[in-house]
């Protein structure tokens, strides 16, 4: 009875009306130092992550970095040359100098969905749902079928062909019969570079909703960011093979562990700073990182930075870090702007003449030449060392 409970608890719906993922201590998913490649060429490289049941994750890169290649051996449809992968406490792959094994694709209880939907042209959206379903009983199939065509709002569709749809309602197709099997893991492959822009987003809203609602694990490969944070729950930022951040969307712009990723997630400027008296030096001002200690004087603590006086480093600003203000003493000269509907994004030039940018909203509109007053306001102090190659955060700090 108390595991009943325990059990109901772990998926009890949130207030948003979607399942909580199932919490344990063991992942529902995970990939450990995957490595695989293409005769003399190693494409993906140690690859590792892991999901919850429920959870969304993608991966996030530049044509060419392996995101595909990864997809794929996960799906067991490209050899693995070192590394474990297990799905719902099943081992599916394991190359390592102890064993060889792998599961077959067909046995690995996952579903894809690919860029091109894949639907067969003959067959009405009914039946393409129903594909996968033939070990089912006719009356199970049908219910299955009739719960899919709602999930993704085409019941009305039902008997019409692929080609009499519209693309963003043949991805639902395809997307539902990939669902419709109830799979462990669902790959999407760059499920939505076909479509429009404005479509491209709203189908990944929705897709995340409908994922969300039937509690599907699901691994999604895009170079689009703004695909990535609409749907996923984890991005993994990929470079040349390697994974080198995977993180929550907030946490890959807000938290970058290297400049790479800084430079690919979002819009922002790095500006100079020089470690001084364990405080950095910028443009914008000093930066204190403070301790989670204060003096008798109820005073807060500074650290002392880990680099000798004199080290320069970089800072990262985002354009929701300055914030406009026109009663700030600080001011910055606008040298560029571009009109977002609802925002500007200004190029502000900094006295020392380094620019930074600051998304201002467009009831604000000041010409370029005109000088405008600023608060740096960092929500994460981003400090990147003196090679340029990893990162520090701070959340708490104070500036001068
Ligand atoms: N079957 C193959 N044989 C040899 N090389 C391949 C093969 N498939 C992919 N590659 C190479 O592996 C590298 C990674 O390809 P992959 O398709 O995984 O990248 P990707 O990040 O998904 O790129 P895209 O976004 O363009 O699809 C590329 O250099 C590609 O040319």
């Amino acid at each position: 009875m108390q595991a009943q409970d325990s059990k109901t608890s772990k998926q009890d719906k949130n207030h948003t009306g979607y399942f909580n993922p199932a919490i344990t201590d063991k992942p529902y998913f995970s990939v450990q130092d995957l490595v695989v490649g293409y005769d003399d060429t190693t494409v993906v490289d140690g690859l590792s992550l892991t999901l919850q049941q429920g959870e969304i994750g993608c991966f996030l890169g530049y044509s060419g970095c392996g995101k595909t290649t990864a997809l794929r051996a996960i799906a067991g449809l490209e050899p693995t040359r070192f590394g474990i992968v297990s799905l719902n406490e099943q081992c599916l792959t394991e190359q390592t100098k102890r064993k060889s094994y792998a599961v077959s694709p067909a046995k690995r209880g996952m579903g894809m969905v690919f860029q091109d939907y894949a639907l067969f042209g003959h067959l009405s959206v009914a039946k393409n749902i129903a594909f996968g379903l033939n070990k089912w009983s006719a009356a199970d199939k049908k219910a299955r079928v009739a719960e899919m065509l709602s999930l993704v709002e085409l019941s009305e569709h039902a008997d019409k062909r692929p080609s009499e749809l519209s693309g963003g309602q043949q991805q639902r197709v395809a997307l539902a019969r990939a669902l419709a099997p109830k799979p462990k893991l669902l790959l999407l492959d760059e499920p939505f570079s076909n479509l429009d822009v404005v479509l491209r987003e709203s189908l990944a809203m929705s897709v995340r909703d409908i994922l969300k609602r039937t509690n599907t694990t699901a691994i999604l490969v895009t170079h689009d960011q703004n695909e990535a944070f609409a749907l996923a729950d984890k991005v993994g930022v990929m470079h040349q093979g390697k994974l080198v951040q995977w993180a929550t969307p907030t946490e890959l712009y807000h938290e970058p562990v290297s400049p790479f990723v800084a430079e690919f997630v979002g819009e922002g400027a790095m500006i100079d700073g020089i470690i001084e008296a364990g405080h950095v030096e910028t443009a914008l001002g000093d930066i204190y990182r403070r301790m989670e200690c204060y003096d008798e004087a109820g005073q807060p603590q500074y650290c002392e930075y880990d680099y000798p006086n004199g080290t320069l480093i970089k800072v990262l600003v985002r354009p929701d870090d300055i914030i406009h203000d026109d009663d700030s003493t600080q001011t910055a000269l606008v040298v560029g702007r571009v009109f977002r509907g609802a925002n500007y994004l200004y190029r502000l030039q900094l006295d020392d003449g380094q620019t930074v940018l600051a998304l201002v909203s467009s009831h604000h509109n000041h010409e370029v030449g005109s000088r405008i007053g600023i608060l740096p306001m960092l929500k994460h102090v981003v400090v990147f060392d003196e090679k340029n190659v990893n990162a520090t955060t701070w959340s708490e700090y104070d500036m001068s």
